[in-house]
């Protein structure tokens, strides 16, 4: 494995202050004169930037030196060398094509390194004017790292690459309070929210941070830094002068040009000092360049659906549970057809909305597409052909663009227009689409006219590739070419002019960069050519092993004459490049609000597009606590039961409450591969896609707005958190006790598994009780302990719900149903027999289970419900007395079992007539210390 990158701190004079950096950099030397010039450059670059893998650039390569280069070879698989000694030792060397950076930087950034790129800022020519031991200038330009880069090679294009910045600020209360600032350089999305330390989980998660960074002072708290390293994300800690009070706001106003914060919100402290730490890390990592960034827009959590990193993990929302697209929701429900469409979504699924009239507003234009499947297969065409509008106007805002930037954003117009015009036609437009499309129709027509005459056909990635403007289109350009290419044409007359000359028909005219162009002919030609009368014509340049070159007087005239050309009509071509750029930057705004417009239309078109396809119907949500779901169905095992022909069987769910009252809770029993946990899951899913306004898969569905949804599974490991599968569970389902609400929807699989029978059914009995009367949630909790269906018998708003199954010859058949009532048992055998359990050891269970049936497992909670009142767990104390008294009950508690592990302890077989007599004074004695 490469090393990883742990960088030390951002400093505003970009030196380490803190933070272990893994990649050491050398030293500068004691004696800097025993370095090379160029050796010493180095590694004062080096020393500038520290936690970074520097590529050097040394002509058409990226050089890596040092311990860099050790890290690089193995993360790149690429050869080590050594160049030069430092300080007696060999340097590991090894580099990587300019021309291949890009692809070299995909792999290091994604193994989580930091890049800094430095370029040679002048021409070789120009140091060597200087004198003979002059190195050439050079400088860093920009660091890449995971959270700031902009290359559509390096991106993803279906998700956000956000940059997630966390600062935090005391509250009036005494509390901590976090500000996030997340920002998409890529887009330029910039918003920033703030979380009391309880909720700053589920907001990192719901962001999905590429990079994290956060102040120095944050790094001691272990509590956020361990909230950071989970998300995988690479955290850069920064120094203090990424800014705090005034200065944090001066960074914000001065980076937009603005006055005053006034027009931003009120935005928090905590807020502030977020959104100028990440203005601080986008000026420190891309120097002069200039993203352009929208205004941070503040998102407030009250209005999104709270859902926290283990229930996204555990519903599979943008990912399954081993990382991979497909098999999450998103992988389902994705139908768009354009990169900024499906990151429209990804956002929206990461934030269902809480605010009912939203919700509408998304729910009309979907339904509006379902109604009009004949525009919406229209619309559709003409975004298949819109390319990432957004991402190629941010790469020209940063200088970084190329000519195929500018022919993403002529087709982006023309896609802006076929669908406004397709849209112009329909009557009663919803109000999201009206609005998205007029953006788009806003754009001015004669820039895409421009940019449809000046772009070639072929485009190169680069433009200093050259060769993408149209030939026609400008003048000067055009008499520049042919200039180039006519003198092109004398230079391959005149390779026949000197084979004649020299009288050989080996001769090659060839070119390179140190000579230019010049005459090669193998070893004997050339000893011929240097002697008269050819050495009037033909000046020697170079011996090789077995060739000789030479040049001439007309061809070093004409070398000039080309280069000048060549280099006259590179720089007119990037003259116009500029001007197209230009024209497009100022048209900015109004290009971001086309390319966000077609974005939604994308996700309503598509959502019509699966909601059609899969039959799947508006639900209404409203404010109520409702939940009421007919014909509910799981999206994505639905999809991959399709696949293999077979049905999907849908199932009603009923959790509707009164307000002030409460939800209700279904308990789920039932065999083992039943389908009690796609259930659960499906009607999580089912309230988080009507939520973001989709449509759902259910026949009908009334649901009132969940604030927050807590799903958990019980017996998940988390060894990288170094806490057991039951530790784990725990602190999951404490988190849920104490933060779930009346307007929240708890989903709990199989809480309490991980642990000894009798602890866990009590845990899951006690756990039951609480939802029921403090938190009161819509909750739904499968469970194999069968005892638990007793509590629908004492609580009124828990129901029994079972999966119904059938012996077909002695074998369990699933019909994955749910109804009203209990399981009466579990199948668990059955279940191990169709899993291919040896038959021994299938018959043995079968035995034992008729042995332990035949114990009665049952009477025992029958006892349990008979001491209902005393459970009553949501009451607490109210006064000092009852305090009290509760303490003196739980002293008492602990006492008598102390005495009664101490009862269990003796063994009266093994005791000596004297031992017994001690024992029996000591359990006298720990006896009277219960009065
Ligand atoms: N409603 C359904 N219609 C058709 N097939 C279903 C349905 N629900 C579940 N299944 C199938 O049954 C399999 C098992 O479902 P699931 O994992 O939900 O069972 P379970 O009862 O939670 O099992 P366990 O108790 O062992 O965790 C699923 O992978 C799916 O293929």
């Amino acid at each position: 494995m490469p090393k990883r990158a742990a960088p030390p701190s951002i400093k505003d004079d970009n030196t380490q202050v803190s933070g272990k950096a893994d990649v050491v950099s050398p030293q500068l030397d004691a004696a800097p004169a025993k370095n090379s010039p160029m050796m010493a450059q180095y590694l004062e670059i080096k020393a500038g930037n520290p936690g970074s893998l520097l590529f050097y650039r040394m002509g058409d390569f990226y050089e890596l030196f040092f311990d860099d280069a050790e890290v690089a070879a193995r993360a790149l698989g690429i050869v080590l060398t050594k160049r030069g000694k430092h300080q007696g030792d060999d340097i590991p060397m090894c580099g990587v094509p300019v021309e291949r950076a890009q692809e070299y930087l995909h792999r290091l950034i994604s193994l989580g390194h930091r890049v800094a790129v430095c370029e040679q800022i002048e021409d070789p020519a120009e140091a060597r004017k200087r004198g003979g031991k002059s190195v050439v200038r050079r400088e860093v330009k920009r660091l890449v790292t995971p959270g700031t880069i902009t290359e559509d090679t390096l991106l993803d294009p279906s998700r956000a690459n956000r940059l997630l910045a966390i600062a935090r600020a005391a509250r009036s209360d005494g509390q901590w309070s976090y500000g996030l600032a997340a920002l998409d350089i890529s887009t330029g999305e910039f918003l920033v929210s703030e979380a009391p330390e309880a909720a700053l989980e589920a907001e990192i998660a719901r962001i999905e941070p590429a990079e994290i960074i956060v102040p120095d002072a944050l790094m001691d708290s272990p509590g956020l830094v361990r909230l950071c390293r989970e998300t995988k994300a690479p955290l850069t800690p920064l120094g203090r002068q990424s800014g705090e009070g005034s200065s944090a706001e001066r960074r914000i106003l001065d980076y937009f040009g603005l006055a005053t914060l006034d027009g931003l919100g009120a935005l928090s402290r905590a807020e502030i000092a977020a959104a100028a730490a990440a203005l601080f890390y986008v000026e420190r990592t891309q120097f002069s360049a200039r993203p352009s960034l929208n205004l941070p827009a503040r998102l407030s959590r009250e209005t999104h659906m709270a859902i926290d990193a283990a229930t996204r993990a555990n519903l599979e929302l943008t990912r399954t549970l081993t990382g991979a697209r497909e098999g999450s929701l998103i992988g389902a429900i994705d139908k768009t057809v354009t990169a900024a469409g499906g990151r429209l979504l990804a956002e929206r699924l990461a934030a269902p909305l809480t605010d009912i009239g939203q919700i509408a507003r998304r729910q009309t234009a979907v339904a509006f597409f379902i109604d009009e499947p004949g525009l919406r297969g229209e619309v559709r065409k003409a975004l298949k052909a819109a390319p990432d509008l957004m991402r190629a106007i941010s790469r020209l805002a940063l200088d970084r663009g190329g000519p195929r930037d500018l022919a993403a954003l002529r087709d982006g117009f023309a896609a802006a227009f076929g669908v406004a015009q397709a849209l112009d036609g329909a009557a009663a437009l919803p109000e999201e689409l009206r609005e998205a499309s007029a953006a788009g129709s806003s754009l001015d027509a004669s820039v895409m006219a421009r940019l449809g005459e000046a772009l070639a056909d072929a485009l190169p990635l680069n433009r200093r590739d050259g060769g993408f403007i149209r030939p026609g289109f400008d003048g000067a350009l055009d008499e520049c070419r042919a200039l180039r290419d006519e003198t092109r044409k004398v230079i391959a007359a005149l390779q026949a002019r000197y084979c004649e000359l020299a009288d050989t028909r080996q001769l090659k005219l060839k070119h390179n960069h140190f000579l230019g162009h010049f005459i090669e002919v193998p070893q004997a030609q050339g000893e011929k050519l240097l002697r008269p009368p050819f050495d009037a014509t033909f000046i020697h340049r170079q011996t090789m092993a077995d060739a000789m070159r030479f040049s001439t007087r007309d061809l070093a005239e004409l070398e000039v004459k080309i280069s000048s050309a060549a280099d006259e009509a590179m720089s007119r071509e990037l003259a116009i490049f500029a001007d197209l750029a230009a024209l497009l930057l100022a048209a900015k705004a109004s290009v971001k609000r086309a390319a966000e417009g077609l974005a939604a239309i994308d996700v309503a078109a598509s959502l019509a597009e699966l909601a059609a396809d899969c039959d799947w119907t508006r639900p209404e949500v409203d404010a109520s606590l409702a939940f009421a779901i007919e014909g509910g169905r799981h999206p994505v095992v639905e999809a991959a039961l399709r696949t293999s022909g077979q049905a999907f069987v849908a199932n009603d769910c009923a959790l509707s409450g009164v307000a002030g009252k409460g939800g209700r809770i279904a308990i789920v029993t039932g065999p083992n591969m039943a389908g009690k946990s796609t259930y659960l899951r499906q009607n999580a899913l089912i309230a988080v896609l009507a939520q973001m306004g989709a449509f759902v898969p259910a026949r009908r569905a009334h649901i009132g707005v969940v604030d927050r949804l807590f799903s958990r599974v019980g017996a998940a490991d988390d060894l990288a958190r170094g806490r057991s599968t039951f530790m784990v569970e725990m602190v999951e389902t404490a988190a849920i006790l104490n933060s779930a609400r009346e307007r929240s929807l708890v989903i709990l699989d199989e809480i309490g598994r991980g642990t000894a029978t009798f602890d866990g059914l009590s845990i899951a009995w006690a756990v039951m009780e609480h939802l029921h009367e403090s938190n009161r949630s819509r909750a739904l909790f499968a469970t194999h302990f069968h005892e638990l269906t007793q509590l629908a018998k004492r609580l009124e708003r828990i129901d029994n719900l079972t999966v119904r199954v059938t012996d077909w010859n002695g074998d369990v058949v699933f019909l994955h149903e749910i109804i009203p009532g209990a399981a009466d048992q579990s199948y668990g055998v059955q279940v191990a027999k169709l899993a291919g359990l040896p038959t021994q050891v299938v018959a043995r269970a079968r035995h034992l289970l008729a042995e332990f049936e035949a114990s009665d497992r049952s009477r025992q909670s029958d006892r349990l419900v008979a001491d209902l009142p005393l459970f009553s767990a949501a009451s607490a104390p109210k006064t000092a007395y009852d305090n009290e008294a509760q303490h003196e009950t739980k002293a008492r508690d602990r006492t008598s079992d102390a005495l009664g592990v101490a009862i269990d302890a003796i063994d009266p077989d093994e005791l000596s007539p004297k031992s017994a007599l001690e024992q029996l004074y000591r359990l006298k004695r720990l006896r009277a210390t219960q009065h």
